[in-house]
C-alpha cells in the first residue's frame, strides 16, 4: 500500500497558494509531515481526508487492494480513512463510551453486540476504559486527543490522518501519545503533522518537510541529516554578538543555552576560530531546508517515485 500524491495545487479564494505542486509518495507506517504555521500542511491533509477540492493533481492509494483515485473517489477514501483533525471539538456532556458508541454507528456497525467489543477494544486501547463514563469536556487535552486516536481507529482504518496530535500536550502525555500512535502499527499509513521535529525523530521512519506550499525534502531522517554531514559547525557567544555573526556566516538556528547563544552555522569548510564542527541533526536540516540551504531538485520527484535523499542536491 503507498499514497501518491502528485503535483497537488491549491490557491484559496484570497490568493493564498496553500499547495504548489505537491509531489510525495508515503509508504505504510509512520511519514512525518513537517513543517512551520502556515506551509500547507493542513490544507494537504483535508484534502487527502476528502474534505476540501485541490484545483489540479492527482492522488492514489495503491494496494488497498485496488487502486483508490482519493481525489475522485470520494466514498471510498472515507471507508478506509481514519482522521483526527487540528480542530477536534467533542460534545463537551456525553461521556466517552456513547460517544465512541454514537460514532461508530455513523461509520456503519449497526450491530449493537459487535460496537460494544469495537467500543471497549478501543477505549482500552487509548488507555481510556477507567474514565470511559466521564464526560468528554471533562477530559484533558492529553484525555481528548487518546478519545481522537479512539475514533479515528473506529473501522480499521488504513490511512490515519492525524493533523498537529500533540500541539499543547505536556511531555507525558506526548510520549503517551507517541507510544499509541506506534502501536497502530506498520499495516497501515499514519499521516502525522507537526511543527515539532522531536515527534517525527521519535517516531517516523519517513517524512517530508514543507513550507509555503511546498514539499522542500522528503527521505529518511538518516538521509536529509546526512545532506548536512561535515557541514554543521557551531559556536556559543554572547548576546551581543550574534548579529555580528549573521552577518557574516549561514546561520541556520540560535538557541539559548546556559545563558550563552550557541549558534549552528552551514559551511562547507571551517567557518574560522571559535567554531566546533558538530553533528548534524534533523532539527539542522529542518532549519537548513526552512532556509533555502538544501533543497530537492523537483525534477526527481516528477514521476512521483519516493525518492532517496542520496540523489538531493544541495
Ligand atoms: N480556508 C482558507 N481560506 C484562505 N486561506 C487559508 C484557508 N485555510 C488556510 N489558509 C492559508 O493557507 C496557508 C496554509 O495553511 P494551512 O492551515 O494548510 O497550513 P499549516 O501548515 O497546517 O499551518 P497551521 O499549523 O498553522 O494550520 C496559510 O497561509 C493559511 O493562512
Amino acid at each position: 500500500m503507498q499514497l501518491h500524491i502528485t503535483g497537488l495545487s491549491k490557491t484559496y479564494p484570497n490568493g493564498v497558494q496553500a499547495l504548489d505542486d505537491v509531489t510525495l509518495s508515503i509508504p505504510r507506517g509512520m511519514f512525518g509531515l513537517l513543517g512551520p504555521n502556515g506551509a500547507g500542511k493542513s490544507t494537504l491533509m483535508r484534502t487527502l481526508a476528502t474534505l476540501q477540492d485541490a484545483d489540479s493533481g492527482s492522488v492514489q492509494l495503491t494496494d488497498v487492494p485496488g487502486t483508490i483515485n482519493v481525489l475522485r473517489d470520494k466514498d471510498a477514501v472515507r471507508r478506509v480513512l481514519g482522521y483526527l483533525p487540528q480542530d477536534f471539538g467533542v460534545y463537551p456532556k456525553v461521556s466517552a463510551e456513547d460517544m465512541l458508541d454514537h460514532l461508530a454507528q455513523l461509520k456503519g456497525l449497526s450491530s449493537r453486540g459487535e460496537r460494544k467489543d469495537v467500543v471497549e477494544r478501543l477505549l482500552k486501547q487509548t488507555n481510556l476504559h477507567d474514565v470511559r463514563k466521564k464526560a468528554l469536556g471533562g477530559f484533558s487535552g492529553g484525555m481528548r486527543q487518546r478519545f481522537g486516536i479512539a475514533q479515528a481507529l473506529l473501522g480499521n482504518p488504513k490511512l490515519i490522518i492525524v493533523d498537529e496530535p500533540t500541539a499543547g500536550l505536556d511531555p507525558e502525555e506526548r510520549s503517551r501519545f507517541h507510544n499509541l500512535l506506534v502501536e497502530i502499527g506498520e499495516e497501515v499509513i499514519v499521516l502525522l503533522s507537526t511543527h515539532i521535529v522531536s515527534d517525527v525523530s521519535d517516531l517516523c521512519p519517513h517524512l517530508a518537510i514543507m513550507n509555503k506550499g511546498r514539499v522542500l525534502l522528503s527521505g529518511t531522517p538518516q538521509a536529509l541529516v546526512g545532506l548536512l554531514k561535515g557541514r554543521i559547525w557551531v559556536t556559543s557567544v554572547s548576546r551581543a554578538e550574534v548579529d555580528a555573526l549573521k552577518a557574516q556566516h549561514t546561520v541556520i538556528s540560535t538557541r539559548l543555552y546556559s545563558g550563552k547563544t550557541q549558534i549552528n552555522v552551514i559551511a562547507d569548510g571551517h567557518p574560522g576560530p571559535g567554531f566546533e564542527p558538530a553533528e548534524p541533526t534533523l532539527e539542522d536540516a529542518y532549519f537548513a531546508a526552512i532556509g533555502g540551504h538544501v533543497g530537492m531538485k523537483r525534477s526527481l520527484v516528477a514521476d512521483g517515485a519516493f525518492v532517496d535523499t542520496s540523489s538531493v542536491i544541495v
